[in-house]
């Protein structure tokens, strides 16, 4: 399985947003941060921006939705030009009913889950998203400390893709840098999201390769 690096543009200057993916465009995707300031305590940006993003980005769209209501809200960001959506499992009533009418719509379909929410319950349904998505952080805000409490996790819900012999990515969020990637490539992650780690550095395509290269020293088992 590939290693994927996806900055979050959380840390780019949104007064810029063109140009700060230009910077990311040896990147897999861009991972950007919905948030409705209900689901989070904080406001990022929606579906008009979305649709612009996807039309001048260089790279396909990851779009991390921290909103409520998910199931009403998702599939519009699938038709807005987002190459892959995620929901958080914590807002949606009926998340295999979600994933498949994303995935009806041509775009990957992937579940979150916050740091105090288990994967147990997801394990049968596996197969049902194409990326799962354990936070490495309370969501909300970037620049926030890695927990090493989720590393248990992503090996759980690795172990359980493997033993189902599935295709499924595993993407880790929240507080990734070059001190932080190597434990969560350990544990079982492959998509890698890192947000102030890419932006603030002071050549964001030099910090995109050294975490890409990092992972992928660890990576060789997954
Ligand atoms: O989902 C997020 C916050 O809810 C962000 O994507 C994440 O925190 C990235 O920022 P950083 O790498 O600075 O932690």
């Amino acid at each position: 399985m590939g290693i994927l690096i996806n900055p979050s543009i959380l840390s780019a200057d949104f007064a810029n947003l063109e140009s700060e993916l230009a910077a990311i465009s040896a990147a897999d995707y861009a991972h950007i941060d919905v948030m409705d300031n209900h689901f989070v305590p904080n406001l990022t940006l929606g579906l008009p921006i979305v649709e612009r993003l996807a039309k001048v980005s260089p790279i396909p769209l990851d779009a991390h939705l921290m909103i409520e209501n998910a199931d009403l809200h998702a599939p519009a960001y699938a038709e807005a030009g987002a190459a892959s959506v995620t929901f958080h499992a914590e807002a949606a009533k009926a998340p295999v009913r979600l994933a498949r009418e994303l995935r009806s719509k041509g775009v990957r379909a992937a579940i979150a889950l916050k740091p105090a929410t288990p994967i147990e319950p997801y394990l049968d349904l596996l197969g049902e998203f194409d990326m799962i998505l354990i936070m490495t952080v309370e969501p909300g805000f970037g620049g926030q400390q890695f927990l090493d409490v989720c590393l248990p996790k992503i090996q759980r819900t690795r172990a359980a893709i493997s033993a189902a012999n599935l295709d499924v990515w595993v993407q880790v969020d929240g507080g990734v840098s070059a001190k932080t990637i190597e434990r969560a490539a350990d544990a079982g992650a492959n998509v890698f999201v890192a947000g102030s780690a890419v932006y603030s550095a002071e050549k964001p395509a030099a910090a995109v390769d050294e975490l890409r290269q990092l992972a992928q020293a660890r990576c060789g088992g997954h």
